[in-house]
């Protein structure tokens, strides 16, 4: 039996990953093999980050709840760039990078890759970009995440929307996906959702008590959705895609 993931309350209340949790997931297998020198990544960030004055939009919910599809309608509308962090690591694990056995192996199951990598990779994209204004899709996943993001960019986001779907719904559309990803087959999808729900929506209810969160009722055509996004960035002022701060 799928459940809606809309209340988010009593598996928030129960969620706090326990060490136990952790391992179950994968985080001491990394931890262990994961080199914590991570030259590139300087704490607060880039000097070039404060000057920017960079709108930073998060993009969270469940597999398959529509994240990447809204992200495109969001490009194509305010002119967002679109970092989607799993995007980031599949192109990373492609490029045949030092790590790339390891990040595979996580994604097959589901699990979170380290921070430092994550965040590496989307500090990279975000100082190699003229752009202002960032979507990242997929990320943070989880507190450690979150906090890390924090750390070594010294950015928070602006806003963050949440796609809520109910599980039945996110199982069929990865399901149909059709797009070859090591992740999309019934067993990983499960593994996903059951992370999702522990690790990351402790993240959704930091943002929301922070009150950032724009939660989004995912089911419908994708027009229809995009429909409930539009006005969160139009009350920005962010009607055209040349709007700059
Ligand atoms: N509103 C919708 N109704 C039906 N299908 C949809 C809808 N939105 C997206 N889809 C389809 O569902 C699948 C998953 O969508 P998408 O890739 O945008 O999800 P996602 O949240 O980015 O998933 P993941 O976290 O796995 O990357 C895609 O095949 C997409 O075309
Ligand atoms: O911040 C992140 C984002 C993603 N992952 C891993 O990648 C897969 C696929 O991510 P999508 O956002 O669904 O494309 C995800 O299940 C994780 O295994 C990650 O570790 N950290
Ligand atoms: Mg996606």
């Amino acid at each position: 039996m799928w459940r809606r993931v809309t209340s988010l309350s009593p598996v928030i209340s129960t969620s706090k990953p326990t060490s136990l949790d952790q391992a179950a997931f994968g985080f001491k297998i990394w931890r262990s093999s994961f080199s914590t020198e991570t030259p590139t990544l300087v704490k607060d960030g880039p000097t070039s980050f404060k000057e920017r004055n960079l709108f930073i939009t998060f993009v969270l919910g469940g597999p398959g709840s529509g994240k990447g599809t809204q992200c495109q309608k969001i490009v194509e509308t305010f002119g967002f760039k679109h970092l989607s962090a799993g995007e980031l690591l599949r192109r990373e694990i492609e490029s045949n990078s030092e790590q790339w056995s390891q990040m595979l192996n996580t994604i097959k199951e589901g699990r979170i890759v380290p921070s430092e990598v994550t965040v590496k990779l989307i500090q990279q994209e975000m100082e190699s970009s003229d752009s202002n204004k960032f979507l990242i899709d997929g990320f943070p996943r989880t507190e450690e995440n979150r906090i890390a993001f924090e750390k070594f960019t010294g950015l928070e986001p602006n806003v963050v929307l949440f796609f809520d779907c109910p599980e039945e719904e996110m199982v069929k559309r990865v399901l149909n996906r059709n797009e070859g990803r090591v992740d999309d087959n019934i067993d990983t999808v499960k593994k996903r959702l059951k992370v999702f729900e522990i690790l990351n929506l402790p993240v959704i209810d930091y943002y929301s008590k922070r009150g950032k969160l724009h939660k989004i009722n995912a089911v419908g055509t994708e027009d229809e959705i995009f429909e409930k996004v539009r006005p969160i960035f139009s009350t920005c002022g962010m009607m055209s895609p040349y709007f700059t701060f």
